[in-house]
């Protein structure tokens, strides 16, 4: 192979990888619709693989329509990747700002090119440019810094690559000191350019399909793991959530059974789907009433499952008291009447090295007697 198509291919890397990621992210696209930044990521590469070809293959042959080109194409890449990733945490770069910079960089590159021509402003002027809008869009999503490892990973590399382009662009333009445009593509610059975007460029690009990947993981584990009607865990969920706390948390905790009282009459009288409301409201009671750390699960027809993590009896009586206050202040739909709601609580307090099932069967047992002793009351396990 000569010299000059040994070049060619090593330079060609860069663009094919992405193009490759581009293809990935639209099929990771194809099989969740719903996630659109998938496409802004896949346009994002798309665009910046385009833009080097652009440069590389002197297509258009004409210097100044060949800078404009390129610049619109990496201008938008950036954009994307901006839009993209800020979408993915439900924010979003704005279209007319975006539309704003494109036109600027367009204006700011033509009047360096054919008014006062400037290579080292062109320079200066798309990789800091470029560089400001991914810092901006990093910082304002600081707020991963402290989220899941993905996030985390995915921010201090957003932010790593946002601030490369300005120590490359002072180091090595200045350092090549190529002022001529027919020189460019030999330059040293040029070179650390193409090495740079193509290691961290792809490394932003498979963070981002891996947190992309994180994210469809966990909705798919929401949706096995969360009951939709109540919005608090099913059975699998609780049960998987509560063995882990009650492995690896040398702490007391309490088991509170909570079972509606008369819920079949409440079906027969008002309806089915009246029933379906109450059982909504009454997980949106139970989400409110308890504690983050606490583990809440519909673990039957109108049978609830609250774990209260590090509690003892009297924090187990008083959520209990707290939950029959919110009960009795919410105005379920069942008729003018406004048919009060009840419920009985079976609660067992856990012993020392006591397991899950034991525990359950313990609060399971309170709430039998709650249900045999008149309803609408709490009952302790001894
Ligand atoms: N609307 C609705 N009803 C449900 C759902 N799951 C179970 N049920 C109904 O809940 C009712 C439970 O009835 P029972 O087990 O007799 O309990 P109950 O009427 O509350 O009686 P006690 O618990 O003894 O007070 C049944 O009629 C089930 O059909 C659901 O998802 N939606």
């Amino acid at each position: 192979m000569s010299e000059e198509s040994t070049r060619l291919v090593l330079l060609l890397i860069g663009p094919g990888t992405l193009a490759i990621f581009s293809l990935a992210y639209l099929w990771a696209w194809s099989l969740e619709r719903k996630r659109h930044y998938l496409l802004l990521f896949s346009a994002a590469c798309l665009a910046f693989s385009l833009g080097v070809l652009v440069q590389i293959f002197a297509w258009p042959s004409n210097l100044g329509h060949n800078a404009l080109l390129s610049n619109t194409f990496y201008t938008l890449s950036v954009l994307a990747l901006s839009d993209g990733v800020l979408r993915r945490s439900a924010k979003s770069f704005g279209l007319f700002k975006a539309l704003f910079l494109l036109l600027l960089s367009s204006c700011l590159i033509a009047y360096y090119f054919y008014v006062d021509r400037n290579l080292v402003m062109r320079v200066y002027i798309q990789n800091f440019g470029f560089g400001l809008i991914l810092l901006i869009s990093a910082l304002r999503l600081s707020a991963l810094a402290k989220a899941r490892f993905i996030d985390r990973a995915l921010f201090w590399t957003l932010l790593v690559f946002s601030l490369q382009f300005f120590p490359r662009t002072i180091l090595f333009f200045d350092v090549s000191g190529t002022t001529n445009f027919e020189m460019f593509g030999q330059s040293l610059f040029w070179r650390t350019l193409q090495l740079s975007q193509a290691v961290l460029g792809s490394a932003l690009a498979l963070v981002i399909l891996a947190a992309v990947i994180t994210d469809v993981i966990e909705d798919l584990r929401r949706e096995r793991d969360v009951d939709r009607l109540s919005g608090v865990f099913n059975r699998r969920g609780f049960d998987e959530h509560a063995e882990r706390v009650m492995n690896t948390r040398a702490v007391s905790v309490a088991m509170v059974l909570c079972d509606l009282d008369h819920f079949k009459s409440i079906n027969d009288r008002f309806g089915h789907s009246a029933g379906d409301e109450v059982l909504c409201l009454f997980g949106a009671i139970l989400r409110r009433t308890a504690r983050k750390s606490d583990i809440v699960g519909r673990v039957g027809g109108e049978e609830f499952a609250i774990l209260l993590v590090d509690a003892e009896r009297s924090d187990a009586k008083d959520f209990v008291t707290r939950l029959q206050r919110a009960i009795a202040d919410t105005q379920f739909p069942l008729g003018a009447a406004r048919e009060p709601v009840s419920a009985s609580f079976g609660i067992a307090v856990s012993a020392k090295n006591e397991d899950l099932s034991s525990l359950f069967k313990r609060a399971d047992s309170a709430l039998y007697q709650a249900k045999n002793t008149g309803r609408n009351k709490a009952v302790f396990s001894d």
